[in-house]
């Protein structure tokens, strides 16, 4: 079990009393686990403050605030073997919901108490670290519509709104997606490459359940022909998401592949994990592996038979006919 573990620590994400929040991780976790607390500020290198504690031989990070504090934290984590404790405090929460990190405070601090671990894959574009996805066209143009004030006013609604809005504006665009065996040319109105996504990251969610430990990344082509059409998609992709189904539909593509270099006409804005990056065009490549997380017990499924034990047992082969 865990002994010591640097804590950092963001007092403004979110809607919660930090205050508050912090006394129940300390409450919860302190008994067992020496905590380090290192609280963010507006000018703190998040991600410096996280090396700086594997530098000085932390036994492991554990970050708790909104997805800026949990990504910059994970990422300074990778290929580390470090393990991550994520306590999710924020508007979205993606890394943890995506990872399978229990959203409640104290069963996320359970989950670093009890101490499993699990490797998962993160990957690389355009050099920099990625956790979850990289957006190609509409989520991007989301992600920068949604700003910090409307965020804070109305939480996720603000997405939502942010998407709307986008909607009136779509385009498509057209992109060459070059894999290592092929390349595939066709228009879209967003791509979306994904290692691992929370289902809300509904144009990730062509193929049926994203794997997070399959070396692979999940390529979405979403393509809809008018705004009418991107409703219906946008229906069909969170449905099949929350049901665990592969998408059907003519206008929503999907492949796997463990590199990609996406190339648009003309260049399209780029999101990676909840941040602008840039413009196409993109090359990203999974690391298998690369993050080790805590992670909730999961039971195994329950044996179907059960006979060693019992007392004075024979079992005698009989023949079959
Ligand atoms: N003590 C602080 N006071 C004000 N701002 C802070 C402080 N600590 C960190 N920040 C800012 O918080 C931001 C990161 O926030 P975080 O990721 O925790 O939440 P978020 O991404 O805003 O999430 P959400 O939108 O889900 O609440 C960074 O911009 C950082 O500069």
């Amino acid at each position: 079990m865990l002994k010591t573990a640097c804590l950092i620590f963001n007092p403004v994400a979110g809607q919660g009393n930090a205050e508050i929040d912090l006394a129940r991780i300390r409450s919860i976790l302190e008994p067992d686990i020496e905590l380090e607390i290192l609280l963010t500020s507006p000018d703190t290198n998040t991600e410096q403050m996280a090396r700086q504690a594997i530098e000085r031989g932390v036994e492991a990070l554990i970050a708790s605030g909104g997805d800026g504090t949990v990504s910059a934290v994970a990422e300074a984590t990778i290929t580390t073997g470090i393990p991550l404790g994520i306590i999710a405090r924020g508007t979205a929460n993606a890394f943890a919901t995506a990872l399978g990190i229990p959203l409640d405070l104290n069963a996320a601090c359970e989950t670093i108490r009890t101490g499993m671990t699990r490797k998962v894959d993160t990957a690389l574009c355009n050099g920099k670290p990625m956790i979850l996805l990289a957006g190609i066209g509409f989520e991007a143009e989301t992600v920068e519509k949604a700003d910090r004030a409307t965020k804070d006013r109305l939480g996720m609604l603000a997405y939502v709104l942010a998407g709307l809005a986008q909607l009136r504006e779509m385009e498509r665009f057209a992109v060459e997606i070059e894999t290592g065996d092929r390349v595939i040319r066709t228009e879209a109105v967003a791509v979306t490459v994904a290692n691992v996504a929370p289902p809300t990251s509904i144009l990730a969610q062509g193929p049926a359940g994203l794997v997070g430990d399959d070396g692979l990344l999940d390529i979405t082509i979403v393509a809809p022909a008018n705004v009418l059409g991107a409703i219906a998609v946008s229906y069909n992709l969170l449905s099949t998401a929350l049901s665990g189904e592969a998408s059907l539909r003519d206008d929503v593509g999907y492949l796997r592949s463990d590199r990609v270099r996406i190339t648009t006409d003309p260049p399209q804005k780029v999101v990676v994990d909840g941040e602008i990056l840039g413009t196409t065009p993109i090359e990203v490549s999974c690391l298998p592996g690369a993050l080790t997380i805590f992670v909730p017990f999961i039971e195994e499924p329950a044996p179907v038979e059960k006979l060693e034990g019992l007392p004075n047992l024979e079992i005698e082969p009989k023949e079959l006919g």
